[in-house]
């Protein structure tokens, strides 16, 4: 069975055909940097005569041009791998807020649609994309179904006491207004890697997704139990273009005092804060390079950046009463060895200690990056929440 999976994050689409139950990737690929300069799209196709290549640099201003984009390629003369979209069976979507009502996998219907729709303002740098890409797929592949898998499905098992937050009762009894999670595919999927490798059968584990989006997940015999993302994807980490955790009294001081419109609040904390607030720029490859050169900017925020992932390092292991591991992944975290390297600094007495030649080791397969000495184990493992997408697909429409 073909499944096409389109991960749409907030400034990229990942996606992959891959055929099911084999897990058989034919093709795969990236639109980067969606809106921002030097966007482009590139795509893997895996013939039987070998793996070919196809790299656009091209103006993607938006998520709709990209996957029109990538919808040509999967039927490209040279690197295509399909005749025509009808040899896609099931197109799975990667939707980021599923609210109280989706604890797992769904077909797509006008229902799910309209309830996806309606979590918008939760999650609106997420959902609007991923609603879209439904609504694109849908016209490209009319003949397949639609399956939506859900980033806040994951984190279903965390107890009250993680998920509840201190405000009026009827808040959550009758808004549901409490934290759900995200980025639950990726950490999923990294921790039963770790779970494997660590050969425990119990065992205490941090997540660390860092991509444009990030969160942190505790997870203890593989349920996750904490997370830093709470009713939308804007609390707990530094990110992208996201502040993370910030005292609420900003929020009132900005709009009584400071003139600014609720919008307009949600617009800085959303889009404007973060790394780009910080220091112009979102991507953790232009901030490397300002580091590198020094500029008193980019090491500030670079530090509070890792400031941030200390303290929820601390506070998870408190939460667990332990720690076996800490797992890194997402963009930033497979790739960037700086970020590793100022989070794991002077966590020793948490049994944290990082090897810094094993730190600098490309990024490959997972990897063990912890010094001889360390207490708790260092990993650093791809994310693929493509294939974990492929799986929950399967899952629901062989039923
Ligand atoms: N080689 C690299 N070094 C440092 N950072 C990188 C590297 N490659 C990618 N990144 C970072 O990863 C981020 C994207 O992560 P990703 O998980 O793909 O994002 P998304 O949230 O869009 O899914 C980019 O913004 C960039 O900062
Ligand atoms: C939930 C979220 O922040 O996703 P992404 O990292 O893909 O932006
Ligand atoms: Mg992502």
């Amino acid at each position: 069975m073909n499944i096409f999976v389109i991960n749409s994050g907030s400034s990229s689409i990942k996606y992959q055909l891959i055929s099911m139950p084999e897990m058989q990737v034919k093709c795969s690929g990236l639109v980067d940097r969606i809106g921002l300069e030097g966007a482009k799209v590139e795509h893997k196709a895996f013939l039987p005569s070998g793996e070919v290549k196809k790299v656009l640099e091209m103006p993607v201003p938006t998520h709709a041009v990209g996957l029109q984009q990538v919808a040509q390629l999967l039927t490209d003369s040279e690197v295509g791998v399909i005749d025509s979209p009808s040899e896609v069976e099931v197109v799975g979507h990667r939707v980021v807020h599923g609210g109280e009502k989706f604890a797992s996998t769904q077909v797509i219907t006008p229902e799910v649609k309209a309830k996806i729709k309606e979590l918008f303002p939760l999650a609106p740098l997420h959902n609007p994309a991923n609603f879209l890409g439904i609504e694109v797929a849908e016209q490209i592949f009319p003949q397949a179904q639609q399956v939506a898998v859900f980033d806040t499905a994951f984190h279903q098992t965390m107890p009250a006491v993680a998920y509840r937050m201190a405000i009026p009762n009827e808040l959550y009894e009758k808004e549901g207004i409490r934290s759900y999670g995200f980025h639950g595919t990726s950490h999923k999927y990294v921790s039963e890697q770790a779970i494997q490798l660590l050969g425990k059968t119990h065992s205490k584990i941090i997540t660390i997704h860092l991509g444009n989006g990030c969160s942190m997940t505790a997870i203890q015999d593989g349920k996750c139990v904490d997370t830093s993302m709470g009713l939308g994807p804007m609390n707990g980490l530094i990110m992208g273009t996201r502040a993370g955790d910030i005292d609420q009294s900003v929020i009132f001081h900005l709009v009584k005092e400071l003139g600014y419109t609720l919008d307009e609040v949600n617009t800085i904390l959303n889009k404007k804060s973060g790394m780009l607030g910080l220091t112009g720029f979102s991507d953790m490859r232009d901030i490397g390079k300002r580091y590198e050169a020094g500029e008193p900017e980019a090491i500030l925020a670079y530090e509070l950046y890792a400031y941030r992932i200390k303290k929820y390092i601390g506070s998870f292991a408190a939460a667990m009463n332990g720690l076996d591991a800490i797992v890194f992944t997402g963009g930033v975290g497979e790739n960037d060895q700086r970020t590793r390297s100022l989070v794991c600094t002077q966590l020793d007495f948490l049994g944290i200690q990082l090897d810094p030649e094993k730190n600098k080791l490309p990024n490959s397969g997972p990897r063990a990056i912890q010094s001889p000495d360390s207490k708790v184990q260092i990993w650093v493992i791809p994310t693929n929440e493509e294939l974990e997408i492929a799986k929950q697909c399967f899952g629901v429409v062989k039923k």
